[in-house]
């Protein structure tokens, strides 16, 4: 049975190959794929038989945005919020196109689909820790003192997965802990607290586009930038300070998947040298925002986190001013093909 079919988007980004669908099939193929090609436009990526899927490459990237294309990075993972802005259905789920289906303690297959979508459905608790983890799932529930006024929750905006076998290390972790596995499965499901960052990993992640889409863009980096592969850890940041303003909910942990391909960790420490110092710097300005209180819609939070990146982020490097100008873009981007709905006749 595959939980709201006709709601879901599955969005993957490719500068490679999509043979990693085989082992998703089951789950996969009752959803529609968005298949976000990076890399050379004239490279023809092979989609297995039997799913239904757009797949968009640079060129159509250019064509269908024209100007405002400029915002969509190129030769970097990022190139998935491209997925993120043309579809048209309630919820987001992206992965990396080296993840496989993970097996949980009992050997059964994990639908990290089904799991993602019974995050996203059932409420979050940002402002209170429940110490038996997520109290909504089978199982569990409110532990004694836990205030009954907020045992209703608030929306959740985000599902951040986990991975078994290779782990989303940095560089320095990777290159001096290059045989570490992620062995451990953990059964749980947890709201991050309101006031709390996170580094939001992309490669197994799914969110509400309704309620959070124009907050999950992944920023210009890549190929011309000196920012690289840190796309998720932005898209993180600044969506978690726009869901904790706007009382929505992040939660971690189920589902997991099977990571199978360490990426080069010579060539990562190259991309990500500049991260490496800056998310010093970053994390603390982005971890003290308070946003204004008109700001009421994801649209107006992240334009005023545009003008706060301009503003305060240039002393960093003048890359930021880029970088606020291309929020500004995804922004007019995401208006133009998202329009607000008609509100409904009273
Ligand atoms: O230039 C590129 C590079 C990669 N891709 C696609 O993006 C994902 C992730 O690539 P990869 O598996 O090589 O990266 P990891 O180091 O394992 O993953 C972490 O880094 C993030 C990339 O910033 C990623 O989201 C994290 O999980 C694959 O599907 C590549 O094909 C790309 O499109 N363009
Ligand atoms: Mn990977």
């Amino acid at each position: 049975m595959a939980l709201m079919k006709d709601e879901v988007d599955i969005v993957i980004p490719t500068i490679r190959t999509l043979d990693f669908l085989e082992s998703w099939r089951p789950f996969f193929q009752p959803y529609h794929l968005i298949i976000v090609q990076d890399g050379d436009p004239s490279k023809t990526i092979k989609v297995p038989e039997g799913f239904d899927y757009d797949l968009y490459n640079r060129d159509d990237i250019n064509r269908i945005l024209g100007p405002k294309a400029s915002c969509i990075s190129y030769k970097e993972s990022a190139c998935r919020c491209f997925g993120f802005l043309i579809s048209k259905k309630k919820y987001i789920f992206t992965i990396d196109d080296d993840c496989f289906v993970a097996k949980d303690p009992s050997g059964k297959e994990i639908n990290a689909v089904e799991q993602h979508v019974r995050n996203l459905i059932t409420p979050s608790t940002p402002f209170f820790f429940n110490t038996l983890y997520d109290p909504y799932r089978e199982g569990a529930d409110f532990v004694r003192g836990y205030p009954f006024s907020m045992r209703s929750g608030v929306p959740t905006a985000v599902s951040h997965g986990l991975w078994l076998n290779i782990p989303d290390y940095d560089a320095p972790t990777q290159l001096v802990k290059p045989r570490e596995r992620s062995t451990r499965y953990v059964d749980a499901v947890i709201t991050i607290p309101k006031g709390t960052l996170y580094p939001m990993c992309g490669m197994n992640l799914a969110f509400d586009r309704e309620l959070i889409g124009p907050a999950m863009y992944f920023g210009l980096l890549g190929d011309g930038q000196p920012f690289k592969r840190y796309d998720d850890m932005l898209a993180g940041w600044l969506s978690k300070v726009v869901c904790d303003h706007l009382g929505l909910g992040v939660k971690t942990g189920l589902p997991y998947l099977w990571h199978s391909k360490a990426s080069d960790p010579f060539v990562n420490l190259k991309k990500e040298f500049n991260g490496l110092f800056w998310q010093e710097e970053l994390i603390p300005f982005f971890q003290s925002v308070v946003l204004p209180k008109e700001c009421t819609t994801a649209q107006q939070c992240y334009l005023e986190l545009a003008k706060l990146v301009k503003e305060n982020l240039a002393s960093i490097d003048p890359y930021f001013i880029r970088l606020a100008d291309a929020m500004v873009t995804w922004i007019e981007a995401w208006d133009e093909f998202n329009p607000p709905k008609p509100a409904a006749a009273s």
